[in-house]
């Protein structure tokens, strides 16, 4: 049964107050999610229907994660409960809703990739270049005014709005129209939209008020308004909130997270009880001393005392190496050495600020045979090849994607000019038809030439086809094959690139995602590709990989929050990386940079190494490099610095290494006399 001796007194007060807003604002490693999981359980065992139990995490892997420890904790009910993150409750409640959302059963979810070209077409349609302006600053600018709740981005007068919120400001009504005619949504929406419906129909908050009494929150400090809008709307008078986070740890400022919302707690939710944790479990003492002096220096936080009992352990090391590869060779070394002593791959992190950071040491890792998982980018989910892939099969279950309909008309080419298309288009607008309809009735189109109207015939009578074959119940992963053979995109993905190795991964990429959907399709009684397609859209956003499993673990410190690890290294501890410098013409922010060291420095829990290097490569110049600023505050008793030194081949390699080096000399001298 469950026990909860096992929590500290604090941590029992949370669990235990049962009714009313709770806040646990506390810092890393404090026993946060353990609070939330070990709630759940208690709610269940006091006899609350599991089904009224709403808990929250930040990513889909992290919901995963808590399913699990419910279960464990509070056996078979645990799996009634409803855990997930807030998009895809929100997908959920969109689903329920569809007919109030005006959305058809199984809508079509864009994901990131397909937002950006659709910003791209609008771009497009308001004259504004895209190689003048960034598409990704304008999506943000969207993305931002969806969040806020706005329906129209105002330009402020006299030069105050810059001319991204401008072009912005033109973007937006046509990306939305766009959305709506696709009869499709896009991440924001999966908030803002059921923030929208509970927002003007109180008989439909009430129906949610009543079938979720509890709602829990992880990582409260990353939601964003209309998440909080959310949250206020289910929530109702009753407000059973027990929202857990730290705002030392609010790294996603960038993407509109508040946290104000955290911090104003229980302005939005009076009455609330506030809990403090401060003794933390994850780190030893050493790590810990780090992590709080790294933390201090930032002013506007609430001060936090964090302590551990599990004594000081071994002191954080700074290493400092040559180059990049000295830095990649030195982290394998490392684990290859304290693997051999019997810890297993799992135990260790490689965390970076930046993806671009990761290569030297995925090829260590290779080099080594070294087991790896390398989370988010290059993104699986941004490959041109499985994004072909993807659009092909979401426009075998709504043929109004015309975003995904775009993309892969002519891929691989079939000999359907620009022109035709273009032509195809305007009939489209004109008639006010969605793209595979005009397509369906080229022969009606003006000005088409024969050859093209055959051509365009013969892809729609392919894409008809498996339409109706995956609207069949049937083997939908090898429908899914069938159609890969039929189109060619083997061939296709194999010419697309020089090099046969990187055919090779495309290839592979292809059959991770068919994989991907065969393994859904046996797991589940009743599988739908639209359904499928939906929760991809949403672990998309976990950057994770579905072919991957096990080993040493690659991540950005963004990905890292809220996990934890035996042995971490957090690589690149430099300027201009942590802090980072402004990306994409954003101005950057010092204080979440320090919060983001701080969530790689609290991931540890007996090791921490923090690396840099003197000089790097950059675009084919060698650059020379300052160490992190952050690595100033650490304490003196708490780390130390290692010698590179010791990375210096063992004496005899060098001695065999001088010896083939003279052997060469003496060879050239000989050869050239
Ligand atoms: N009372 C406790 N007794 C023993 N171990 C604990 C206790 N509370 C937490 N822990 C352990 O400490 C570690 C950190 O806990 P948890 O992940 O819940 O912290 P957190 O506050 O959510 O951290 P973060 O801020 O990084 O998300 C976990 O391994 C957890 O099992
Ligand atoms: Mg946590």
């Amino acid at each position: 049964m469950l026990d909860l001796s096992t929590l500290n007194p604090p941590q029992r007060e949370a669990v235990m107050t049962t009714e009313g807003p709770v806040l646990v604002l506390a810092g890393a490693g404090s026993g946060k999610t353990r609070v939330i999981a070990h709630r759940v359980a208690y709610l269940l065992v006091k006899g609350v229907d599991p089904e009224s139990v709403l808990a929250v995490t930040f990513t889909n892997k992290a919901a995963g994660e808590m399913r699990e420890r419910v279960a464990a904790l509070a056996g078979p009910p645990g799996v009634d409960v409803f855990v997930s993150t807030f998009h895809s409750f929100g997908l959920w409640l969109l689903q329920q809703e569809h007919k109030l959302a005006e959305l058809p059963k199984r809508f079509a979810i864009c994901d990131a990739g397909d937002q950006l070209a659709l910003v791209k077409r609008c771009m497009r349609e308001v004259s504004v270049d895209d190689r003048k302006f960034d598409a990704h600053r304008v999506l943000a600018a969207i993305s931002k005014a969806k969040n806020a709740g706005k329906k129209r981005i105002a330009v402020r007068e006299a030069g105050q709005g810059d001319d991204y919120d401008l072009v912005a400001s033109e973007v937006f009504p046509r990306y939305e129209k766009a959305l709506r005619a696709m009869r499709a949504v896009d991440f924001d929406d999966l908030i803002a939209r059921p923030v929208a419906l509970l927002g003007r129909d109180e008989a439909l908050q009430a129906k949610y008020q009543e079938r979720f009494r509890y709602l829990l929150v992880d990582e409260y400090q990353d939601t964003n308004l209309a998440q909080l809008e959310l949250l206020k709307h289910v929530a109702g008078d009753r407000r059973n909130v027990c929202a857990v986070g730290d705002d030392d740890q609010a790294i996603y400022g960038w993407r509109g997270a508040e946290v104000k919302n955290i911090l104003r707690f229980d302005r939005h939710f009076p009455g609330a009880k506030e809990i403090r944790l401060e003794q933390n479990y994850r780190s030893t003492g050493h790590i810990l001393a780090c992590a709080n002096a790294v933390i201090a220096k930032n002013a506007a936080r609430k001060p936090k005392a964090l302590f551990t009992e599990s004594g000081p352990g071994e002191p954080v090391r700074v290493v400092a190496l040559a180059e990049e590869e000295d830095e990649a060779r030195f982290v394998a070394e490392e684990i290859a050495r304290q693997r051999a002593e019997g810890r297993p791959w799992s135990h260790f992190a490689v965390l970076f600020r930046l993806n671009a950071l990761s290569r030297p040491f995925e090829e260590a890792f290779r080099e080594g045979s070294m087991p790896y998982v390398m989370h988010g980018g290059p993104a699986f989910f941004d490959r041109s090849e499985v994004r072909d892939l993807l659009a092909y099969l979401k426009l075998c279950v709504q043929p109004e994607d015309d975003v995904s309909l775009s993309r892969i008309v002519n891929v691989p080419a079939r000999g359907i000019g620009d022109t035709s298309l273009e032509r195809v288009h305007d009939w489209a607008i004109a008639q006010r038809v969605h793209l595979f309809e005009a397509l369906r009735r080229a022969p009606e189109v003006p000005e088409l030439p024969r050859g093209a109207a055959e051509k365009i015939a013969g892809f729609v009578a392919v894409i008809e086809r498996y339409q109706a074959r995956f609207a069949e119940r049937g083997n939908i992963a090898e429908v899914a094959r069938g159609l890969v053979a039929e189109v060619d995109l083997y061939t296709h993905v194999r010419a697309s690139v020089q090099s046969l190795e990187a055919g090779a991964r495309k290839v592979d990429a292809l059959d991770g995602l068919l994989r991907s959907l065969e393994g859904y399709a046996q797991r589940n009684a009743r599988p739908n590709l639209a359904t499928w397609l939906q929760r991809l859209a949403l672990d998309s956003r976990d950057e994770e990989d579905p072919a991957q499993e096990g080993g040493i673990t690659l991540m950005t410190l963004h990905a890292a929050k809220g996990l934890e690890f035996p042995v971490v290294f957090l690589v690149g501890a430099e300027e201009d990386y942590l802090p980072c410098a402004g990306i994409q013409g954003e101005a950057r922010d010092l204080d979440e940079e320090r919060r983001l060291a701080y969530v790689g420095i609290t991931r540890a829990r007996e090791r921490l190494y923090l690396t840099r290097v003197a000089t790097r490569t950059k675009r084919g110049k060698l650059l020379p490099r300052t160490p992190s600023r952050f690595l100033d505050d650490l304490p003196a008793g708490a780390h130390e610095k290692v010698d590179p030194e010791a990375l210096a081949a063992p004496p005899q390699e060098v001695a065999a290494h001088t010896e083939n080096v003279m052997a060469a000399l003496r060879a050239r001298l000989g050869a050239s006399k």
